[in-house]
């Protein structure tokens, strides 16, 4: 087991924001933690990161407490990436590659640069200059960074990622989610990622972690958690769920609107006859 996390608590601000949360996490396995805004998934990914205080229950990394970890045993074995990375220096794209390697002689990052720079499908970038690039292209030039950091670690590695494909269009969030099922499936990787897109999740996930309200709403594996039944009560989304013969669920939102009593609102600024907008002809 590489990561444990039992009975993990988390408060912020005077309140329980992560609240007795127990599940495990193996080399070779990718869990996508789920959740509405606000359910508590970055609070947990902090905490694990070691950003924020357990204030109950433990976390263990490879048997032993995350505490007790060091800063240098534990960047080589454990990687994060934030929900929010902004870069406004001058930095370019290899640049930025780089800085998630440990002083070392280019003949040795180079090749992890480039292998990594391919991956993401940013080596035509590479001589950017990091604030000039879109969103989407800085967050797969923040994921190169963070996997250069673990990228030739021996031992099974834990990837602790944010929503980190929220930028991407969807091809590249296909790959990315790919490349990551890969570095678990083929590398040993323990990677747990953060994710609003169900589809996305269901398709490429081993497990899904679901959180309400700071707490394991269910867990398992994508067909058993997307339940319609679980995501109008965690999510308040009215959904049909396909069960496809891939072997993975897939999530149709019924009408794209809240299940919560959304027909009782009233929209008066948003009245046909004031609104501005046109339809083409
Ligand atoms: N530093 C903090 N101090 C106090 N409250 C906080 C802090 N950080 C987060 N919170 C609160 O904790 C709750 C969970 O926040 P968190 O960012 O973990 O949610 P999330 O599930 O990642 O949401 P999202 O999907 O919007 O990113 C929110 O109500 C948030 O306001």
């Amino acid at each position: 087991m590489l990561l444990r996390v039992d009975n993990a608590s988390v408060r912020l601000g005077g309140r329980q924001i992560v609240d007795r949360l127990d599940f495990q996490l193996d080399a070779g396995e990718l869990l996508v933690v789920l959740g509405p805004n606000g359910a508590g998934k970055s609070t947990l990914l902090k905490a694990l990161a070691g950003e924020y205080k357990i204030h109950a229950g433990s976390v263990a990394l490879a048997g032993e407490a995350l505490k007790d970890w060091t800063g240098k045993c534990l960047a080589r074995q454990r990687a994060v990436m934030p929900q929010r990375v902004e870069v406004n220096f001058p930095l370019t794209v290899e640049e930025i590659v780089r800085l998630g390697r440990p002083p070392e002689p280019l003949s040795k990052s180079q090749p992890i640069l480039e292998e990594l720079m391919a991956l993401l499908d940013i080596t035509h970038l590479q001589r950017r200059l990091a604030p000039g690039l879109s969103g989407g292209e800085q967050q797969r030039v923040q994921l190169a960074r963070v996997l250069a950091q673990v990228w030739d670690t021996r031992k099974p590695v834990l990837l602790l990622l944010d929503e980190c494909t929220s930028a991407l269009d969807p091809a590249h969030q296909q790959q990315v989610f790919s490349l990551l099922r890969k570095l678990a499936w083929q590398r040993g990787f323990a990677v747990l990622a953060v994710a609003h897109d169900l589809n996305l999740a269901a398709r490429f996930a081993d497990r899904l972690l679901l959180l309400h309200k700071g707490q394991c709403y269910s867990s398992g594996e994508p067909s058993d958690v997307l339940t319609e039944s679980a995501l109008a009560e965690v999510y308040g989304l009215s959904a049909r769920i396909l069960n496809l013969e891939e072997g993975y669920p897939l999530v149709i939102p019924r009408d794209g609107r809240c299940a919560k009593d959304y027909d009782t609102l009233s929209w008066p600024g948003l009245a046909p006859q004031n609104s501005s907008c046109r339809q083409a002809s």
